[in-house]
């Protein structure tokens, strides 16, 4: 019990007919995290949060919530409310009686609801708008509507699917903000699934990247965006840019690779093991790429431009190489410069990230 794991899954497999959707899922949740659960549609991220949540049994394995394993228990009994799209309202009900509604079927007494749902609201600084309805609150108000509904339930952890994803742009960052502050503030341990790459980067202390069923990477944004460990990972993140390369030199954490059609090499930092011969990957992020007109840098190529767009902060450039390639560079501030026909494009050493070539 004293234990900081609140969540934890131990080889989790989940089967609809001969779709195997959920494949050995071992994960475990610290209390007080914002967790996100990203994925293309379809790779099983739903199901993960319905099997914690006791709407779906797993097939195989074993779901441990506060050191208690509760593979048989239904889902009122986890502690686990799930909060589903637009937070799930309902518009004809006040703000207390959306507050209270998981109380008012529990049948608990009048009073008993009265005061959990005041204190409910008092924790998430909504004291004194009881009597409004869903529509007359801002996007991030009724975001604390749905995470009070969510903590009078005495819940250990908070299920989110998708919650703004019927939301227009800014108010969907406007309530990004609210939930992570109201999530800090409190210290609730909350679960976010999301297709989204920048909302999981922005809001997360970890992001789980599920690649058909299974996990490929648990880490912090900083290392999902940085040191992807797979092709997929790197792929589904941001923007990278992939050049086939051979380990020449590898040595306590060091690689020399050799990339390219005219054999150049460079050197950087790996926490991958790597053997000497080995084909890897090279990526290396559009914003880790600088333009030049023809000169030397540490890790070059030559590209000729195909076409830009204008993105505001930044110039986006296609490029094709010498072996027919696309490369994406983004140019940063670099006003009315613009950049045309063959150009160098080079990488400072450190910013050249290695991968182990796998299938998927
Ligand atoms: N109740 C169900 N019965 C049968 N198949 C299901 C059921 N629920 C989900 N699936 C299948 O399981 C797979 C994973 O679905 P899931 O909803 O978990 O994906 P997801 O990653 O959450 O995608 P999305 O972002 O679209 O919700 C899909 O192939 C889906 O068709």
């Amino acid at each position: 019990m004293e234990t900081n794991i609140l969540l934890d899954l131990k080889d989790v497999n989940k089967v609809f007919g001969n779709n195997h959707v959920l494949k050995n899922i071992n994960l475990q949740i610290e209390r007080g995290k914002f967790i996100t659960f990203l994925g293309p549609s379809g790779c099983g991220k739903t199901t993960l949060l319905r099997s914690i949540a006791g709407f779906y049994t797993v097939d195989q394995g074993e779901v441990w919530i506060d050191g208690e394993m509760v593979n048989d228990l239904p889902p009122y009994k986890r502690g686990t409310p799930m909060v589903f799209q637009e937070y799930a309202l309902f518009p004809h009900m006040t703000v207390f009686d959306n507050i209270a509604y998981g109380l008012d079927i529990m049948k608990r007494p009048e009073g008993e609801i009265q005061q959990r749902v005041e204190a409910a609201m008092a924790q998430v600084k909504l004291t004194g708008l009881e009597d409004r309805y869903p529509h007359q609150m801002s996007g991030g108000q009724q975001q604390r509507v749905a995470m009070a509904r969510a903590l009078v339930m005495n819940s250990l952890i908070i299920l989110l699917d998708e919650p703004l994803s019927n939301l227009d742009a800014k108010l969907r960052e406007e309530v990004r903000v609210e939930l992570r502050a109201i999530q800090q503030e409190l210290g609730l341990t909350v679960i976010y699934v999301t297709h989204d790459q920048l909302e999981a980067l922005s809001m997360s202390d970890q992001i789980v990247v599920f690649n058909k069923g299974a996990i490929d990477q648990y880490g912090t944004p900083h290392e999902i965006y940085y040191e992807p460990k797979t092709q997929y990972v790197a792929d589904f993140i941001g923007t990278t840019n992939f050049a086939d390369a051979k380990v020449v030199k590898y040595e306590s954490g060091m690689a020399t690779v050799q990339y390219g059609q005219a054999g150049d090499t460079v050197t950087t930092e790996t926490s991958e093991k790597l053997a000497v011969g080995e084909e890897v990957l090279l990526c290396v992020r559009p914003e880790s790429l600088r333009i030049e007109q023809p000169e030397i840098g540490e890790f070059h190529m030559t590209g000729l431009i195909k076409s830009s767009m204008f993105l505001g902060e930044k110039q986006r450039y296609f490029l094709v190489d010498e072996i027919g390639k696309e490369w994406i560079v983004d140019a940063y501030d670099i006003g009315k410069k613009t950049f045309e026909g063959v150009v160098r494009i080079t990488a400072a050493a450190e910013k050249i990230h290695i991968i182990k070539k796998t299938d998927s």
